[in-house]
């Protein structure tokens, strides 16, 4: 045979999981639903290339061992519980050695009802999703890199496009006011952890980190007068690097959702373009797709 196994990696996808913690003294109830996949890899050749089964963990038994974790341990932060399952799999088998964790944690927000926080109910207010993908590598130590998805955003004014390339190819016209749209994906990557105990350590700073480079995103996306997606989201990047000293690299990803005008003027001469236009159609598609990688520059040696 002229062919061998380059790479595998294998585990449970889409394992949803919900946990509600019951406080007994005020009696509010917290939940969290997330969607986790783990997958291990390590010396699990030979289930490939020679049917032997007795290398595998199967599927089904990590599955089940997410909800004992899930059980036994927090669930928040979603970037130590990954850290707990990843590090679960490395120690309990000698023969695997990595663990790629990745969860999902969906929105449930507390009711407000007559004017006060309800205790059990919550809504889901929005797409936007909290992601981790946490990687627990054997004698290497925790990656971490911690993302907002799905955080829908529009500005219908305070946003300009000129100065760009014109040529043969041309015929975007220069805009100085138009309207931005967009669905975050921003990724912050933290610097390596040497343990789940080091990750342990401060579980705060992952929501921190969150809530830092949320409000970061939201505020420089509304106060800004935008010169392009791109400049944006660099001036955003850069201050999430300010803002959370541990971590090394931002990365956005951030479709640009066009809003094309539409020229009434056929009919009875109705003025909807430039300044008058008020009525617009959002297009599916195609859109921008502008991403970047910001990292810090190394500092100076002394
Ligand atoms: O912010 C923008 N960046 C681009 O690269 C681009 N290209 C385009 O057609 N519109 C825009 N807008």
């Amino acid at each position: 045979m002229s062919s061998k196994l380059a790479a595998a990696r294998y585990g449970k996808d889409n394992v949803r999981v919900y946990k509600v913690h019951r406080d007994e003294k005020t009696g509010f109830q917290t939940v969290v639903e997330m969607t986790v996949c783990c997958l291990l890899e390590g010396d699990i050749d030979v289930s490939y290339t020679k049917a032997d089964n007795s290398v595998v963990v199967a599927t089904d038994s990590i599955k089940n061992t997410i909800f004992i974790l899930a059980k036994q341990h927090p669930v928040t932060t979603p970037e130590v519980f990954a850290s707990i399952i990843g590090n679960h799999f490395i120690q309990k088998y000698s023969h695997i050695h990595v663990a790629h964790v990745n969860i999902i944690t969906h929105r449930w927000t507390r009711m407000t009802i007559d004017g006060k926080p309800h205790p059990h109910s919550f809504l889901r207010d929005g797409a936007e999703t909290r992601n981790v993908q946490v990687d627990v590598t054997e004698g290497k130590g925790i990656e971490i890199a911690s993302t907002i998805q799905g955080l829908h955003v529009l500005k219908s004014t305070g946003s300009q496009f000129w100065g760009f390339v014109r040529d043969e190819y041309t015929t975007l016209p220069e805009v100085w006011d138009r309207i931005l749209s967009t669905e975050v994906d921003a990724t912050w990557k933290w610097k390596k952890f040497s343990s789940l105990a080091e990750v342990q350590a401060d579980s705060a700073r992952f929501d921190n980190a969150w809530s830092a480079a949320r409000e970061i995103t939201l505020s420089t996306f509304a106060k800004e007068n935008s010169p392009s997606v791109q400049a944006t989201m660099y001036k955003m990047a850069d201050q999430i690097l300010a803002a959370v000293p541990q971590v090394e690299t931002v990365e956005y990803s951030l479709p640009n959702k066009h809003y094309f005008e539409v020229d009434l003027k056929w009919h009875k001469g109705l003025k909807n373009t430039g300044k008058d236009a008020e009525v617009f159609a959002p297009q599916s598609g195609p859109n921008g797709l502008i991403k970047c990688t910001v990292a810090r520059t190394s500092r100076p040696k002394l």
